[in-house]
């Protein structure tokens, strides 16, 4: 049997992507194929994508035309040492894990067509953002096939890998740190005596809502700030506290973090 899109692992990311390839890749859930350790992943992925799915990671790694590796970091030696004796010629593995690079990856694998990526989330609401770059085997038309699979789900955008530590931080990661400040913006509602579901529908809207006028005008982010700062009015008493708090420069430090934790990965 043969399939166009094959996963080893099938958590949260490589669920996130299947979807974006059956809603818009053309991709039919009868030409994609999961592995993973877990059998309850194994089951909810069966249920809730009607993908095929196995226990066995080289049942997939040889039947897949294309072959994401969806597994956390630390089990990449071992998944690949597992199914490198037998990797079909032609086939190109989609890498998504921080830290692991080219070299790296062309070191265990061998001569392969390797796409180094790194999604995010958002992905499952097909509004994701994915850096991608390869390595010398994989062909132009072959880069543009995978680039068209990573935009079903989202942008998706070919960088030079020595950013891909900052894709790491500016897009894998920063879902996390937008959940939390959506969360604190809605404890801060419930406080002011809103319920907390219409504060959560409040806060995430205002975020949507903020991220698409900085795509969409294309004006500087502190212009937009401005527009928003009445004189004497009560969002620059909000701006001056989160100056005085060092937010910015929290925003920084943190992704600065992210960073060298990807490239240590
Ligand atoms: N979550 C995110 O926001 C993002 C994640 N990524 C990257 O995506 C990759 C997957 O992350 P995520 O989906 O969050 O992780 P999950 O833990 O949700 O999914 C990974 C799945 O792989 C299974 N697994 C573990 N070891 C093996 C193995 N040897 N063979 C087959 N399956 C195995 C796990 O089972 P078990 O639970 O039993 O271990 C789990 O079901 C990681 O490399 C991560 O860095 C990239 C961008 C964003
Ligand atoms: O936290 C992590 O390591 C992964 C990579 C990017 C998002 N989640």
């Amino acid at each position: 049997m043969k399939y166009k899109v094959g996963f080893i692992g099938c958590g949260n990311m490589a669920s996130a992507i299947i979807g974006g390839l059956k809603a818009h890749a053309g991709i039919d859930a009868s030409e994609i194929i999961a592995a993973d350790a877990s059998e309850a992943a194994r089951e909810k992925a069966k249920e809730t994508l009607s993908i095929c799915t196995t226990a066995s990671n080289t049942e997939v790694s040889t039947q897949a035309d294309v072959l994401f590796l969806s597994v956390k970091p630390q089990y990449y030696e071992t998944v690949i040492a597992e199914i490198q004796p037998t990797l079909p010629a032609g086939q190109i593995i989609v890498t998504i894990a921080p830290g692991k690079t080219l070299a790296w990856l062309g070191e265990r694998l061998g001569d392969v067509k390797i796409v180094r990526t790194m999604p995010n989330t958002p992905a499952l609401v097909g509004e994701g953002i994915t850096g991608v770059c390869k390595n010398n085997l994989v062909t132009e038309d072959e880069f543009a096939y995978v680039l068209k699979l990573l935009s079903s789900f989202g942008l998706a955008e070919a960088i030079p890998e020595s950013l891909m530590d900052a894709v790491v931080s500016v897009s894998g990661s920063s879902p996390a740190y937008v959940f939390l400040f959506i969360e604190a913006m809605a404890d801060a509602a419930v406080a002011d005596g809103m319920p907390r579901a219409q504060a959560y529908k409040f806060a995430a809207q205002a975020v949507l809502g903020s991220a698409k006028m900085v795509l969409e005008t294309g004006k500087h982010p502190a212009e937009l700030k401005d527009m928003v700062c009445s004189p004497a009015g009560t969002t620059i008493e909000a701006v001056r506290v989160l100056e005085e708090k060092g937010f910015r420069g929290a925003v920084m430090d943190a992704m600065k973090a992210c960073t060298a934790k990807a490239k240590g990965i």
